[in-house]
């Protein structure tokens, strides 16, 4: 089976978030994710990981903003990342920055820059034409700072439900500029929810992508209510299957992210009783 790494910004919401470290490695997990760290000392967050013998996996740049508190006012603003976004080149770099200082604290080998938000606009193929050559260079730039760290950088394709209007959307466009940008560390975050919502037929885009060596790291939520991978339409079992045969033949050796919010919500135990998922 592949490793499943616990999300910690969906999983245990009855807990502060400090004290879901503890009880995701309680939970078997030894390895964790989240979407943003920075209203935390990276000292604070390291010795959690160290405390429970877990792994940082992945975590996210920060959605916009200059300064911590910045980041948290856009998230609540409704920005979705920025390395998209004509103009916002400047936050895109500091928050880069940042990410990559948390991440060398954590010793985490992934960063998530999320596309952003397009601003709508009455000429559609300029604003797309522009953004996507931002979204390239930012990339670049981006890629060549984390290699440094020997971090990769990824990107991921989100669903238009959830988030109206968000850049990039689809498996196949986020391996066109993952193949345009050329940096051998940026890679694609395949989020089996999102793709499911937006395109289907995963467990073939999981053999056509995979090998390719373009695949950073694999999300997984039960389809459409984001609630424990069991529950609704996705085969869950079938697509972990499907990933650990494809990775074993091709080398593959990421992690596999859970990433949604427990059916019980935030009840005391509720995520640890959800867990019966798990193989
Ligand atoms: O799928 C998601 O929502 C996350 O992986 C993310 O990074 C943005 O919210
Ligand atoms: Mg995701």
């Amino acid at each position: 089976m592949p490793r499943l790494a616990a999300n910690l910004s969906m999983l245990y919401p009855e807990l502060p978030f400090l004290d879901r470290f503890d009880a995701a490695a309680r939970d078997g997990f030894k390895g964790v994710e989240f979407l943003f760290p920075y209203s935390f000392a990276p000292e604070e967050i390291a010795a959690r990981l160290r405390g429970n013998e877990l792994q940082q996996v992945l975590f996210n740049a920060p959605p916009g903003g200059a300064d911590a508190a910045g980041f948290e006012r856009a998230w609540a603003d409704g920005l979705r990342g920025t390395a998209s976004l004509p103009g916002s080149e400047a936050d895109f770099r500091t928050g880069v920055q940042w990410a990559l200082r948390y991440a060398e604290a954590l010793q985490c080998p992934r960063v998530h820059c999320m596309a952003g938000i397009q601003a709508k606009s009455t000429d559609s193929h300029t604003t797309i034409s522009a953004a996507s050559s931002v979204y390239e260079s930012n990339l670049r730039w981006a890629a060549q700072q984390a290699a440094a760290a020997g971090v990769d950088i990824l990107i991921e394709p989100i669903n238009t439900r959830d988030m109206p209007g968000f850049f990039l959307n689809r498996q196949d466009q986020a391996h066109a500029v993952v193949r345009a940008v050329g940096a051998p560390n940026l890679k694609v975050q395949f989020d089996l929810y999102h793709a499911q919502i937006m395109e289907g037929d995963i467990a073939t885009k999981i053999r056509e992508y995979l090998p390719t060596g373009r695949v950073g790291h694999f999300q997984i939520a039960g389809v459409p209510e984001r609630h424990e991978p069991s529950v609704g339409e996705l085969n869950y079992r079938y697509l972990l299957n499907v990933i650990d045969d494809v990775a074993a033949a091709c080398g593959w050796d990421g992690w596999v992210g859970c990433e949604y919010r427990p059916q019980r919500g935030a009840v005391p135990n509720g995520t640890t009783d959800g867990l019966g998922w798990r193989p």
